[in-house]
């Protein structure tokens, strides 16, 4: 893993933001179609800002959550609404969004509703993540329900229900996120720091194998 660091977080929305353009151009070079996978929460809005305007081929990237809260889409707490809001705009409108949430009643009921569109555009060409203060990346949480599942298992969405998390969710498994071509992990402040160095501390899972 490489570590960069910024002198400031606005400078740090931007590189990233043209890093994660530059993956999905150099992808769409080679190929017809290119895939991108962006976590929500607070951090992410200006990157989305920036990547929103850059200029590729949108309507050849399918877009999708790292992570999503099973809520509605218009609940301030859904990751669909500031996707939606933040990056499906301006050049990025063409995207193609594949959602990981519907109106079943729990995330297990709407997996099969939801798999089939993620599994077509695996591997992911690159991948954006975020990261709590308490060490949780997507929606992989400490002391989560299905927590080795998420981690070490070959399915592509792992449900997961958390202390830490106010509502059920459904994740990408690390073998998803694994498999991408290429990964960010972006955080900001001191606590967010010493979170990522917690967690670098920690023993190696088994890698995780990628889906099929
Ligand atoms: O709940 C979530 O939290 C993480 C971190 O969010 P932030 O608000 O601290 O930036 C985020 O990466 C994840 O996608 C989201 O569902």
């Amino acid at each position: 893993m490489e570590l960069v660091t910024y002198p400031d977080s606005e400078m740090m929305m931007i590189e990233v933001a043209q890093r994660l353009a530059g993956e999905l151009r150099q992808r769409l070079s080679q190929g017809e179609e290119a895939s991108i996978a962006v976590s929500g929460g607070r951090t992410p809005g200006p990157i989305f800002d920036a990547l929103s305007a850059a200029d590729l081929d949108w309507d050849r990237v399918s877009v999708l959550l790292t992570d999503e809260r099973w809520v509605p889409e218009d609940s301030p707490r859904s990751n669909t609404r500031l996707v939606r809001e933040r990056l499906l705009t301006g050049r990025a409108a063409a995207a193609r969004f594949l959602p990981m949430y519907c109106d079943a009643p729990s995330p297990e009921e709407g997996i099969p509703r939801l798999v089939p569109a993620i599994a077509e555009v695996l591997p992911l060409t690159t991948c954006l993540l975020g990261m709590g203060e308490d060490m949780h990346t997507a929606s992989i949480f400490p002391g989560a329900d299905n927590l080795a599942e998420a981690l070490t298992g070959e399915t592509i969405l792992v449900p997961i229900r958390a202390p830490a998390a106010p509502e059920p969710r459904l994740t990408l498994s690390a073998a998803v996120l694994a498999g991408a071509l290429a990964r960010h992990l972006v955080i900001t402040g001191p606590e967010k720091r010493e979170a990522l160095e917690r967690a670098r501390s920690l023993p190696p899972r088994r890698p995780p194998s990628r889906p099929s």
